[in-house]
């Protein structure tokens, strides 16, 4: 039994993550998804809670053919402390995926093995992309980069009024 970890900010969940996420589960027999920076909220950057992520990450595996663990991750302010935190907040895993180049090099140096997944048109499928069609954009600008659950639990929050709102954008 091989169970991964993947981590991501999610803000929001899009197709990209989505991809890699179907990708991943053809290599292995369970995911835990970790949840980064789940303090963060209400930002430009980090415009939703890790409860509202949570919820994004959970419904748009519905079908996910494999046992996922979604947690919440806080981040440390020592990088040298993080893989620590990880492993003592996820079950246990024999794999990490991630490209993020600290992700790496700390999972790395912790002696654990890290696969780097190919990224899925990444100049459409990108979190700071969207978040800026979602500030200045048009709705049909963005609403097919991320899966239709993702677009009720953000409409239940009256997401892009909060991510225009922080932003300084007039929101109606
Ligand atoms: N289009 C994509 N294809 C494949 N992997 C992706 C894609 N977009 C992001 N990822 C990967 O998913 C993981 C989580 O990324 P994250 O949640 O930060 O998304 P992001 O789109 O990179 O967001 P942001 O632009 O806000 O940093 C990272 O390892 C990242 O490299
Ligand atoms: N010191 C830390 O808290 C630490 C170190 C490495 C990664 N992380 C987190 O892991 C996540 C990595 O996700 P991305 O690949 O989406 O950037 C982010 O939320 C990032 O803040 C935190």
């Amino acid at each position: 039994m091989k169970r991964a970890f993947y981590v991501g900010r999610f803000q929001p969940y899009h197709l990209g993550h989505d991809k890699i996420i179907k990708m991943i589960a053809n290599d292995i027999d369970e995911l835990v998804i970790g949840i980064g920076s789940a303090q963060k909220s209400h930002s430009v950057t980090d415009p939703f809670t890790a409860g509202e992520r949570v919820e994004m990450v959970k419904k748009a595996l519905e079908d996910f053919p494999i046992r996922t663990y979604i947690i919440p991750l806080q981040d440390m302010e020592f990088n040298s402390l993080w893989v620590s935190h990880v492993k003592s907040m996820s079950p246990k895993f024999d794999v990490a995926y991630s490209n993020n180049p600290l992700v790496v090099q700390l999972f790395t140096e912790a002696g654990i093995e890290v696969r780097r997944p190919p990224m899925h048109e990444r100049d459409k499928y990108s979190g700071t992309a969207i978040r800026k069609l979602m500030i200045h954009g048009a709705r049909q600008d963005w609403e097919d980069l991320i899966p239709k659950t993702v677009m009720e639990v953000i409409d239940e929050v009256n997401g892009i009024c909060r991510i225009k709102r922080v932003a300084g954008n007039d929101h109606k």
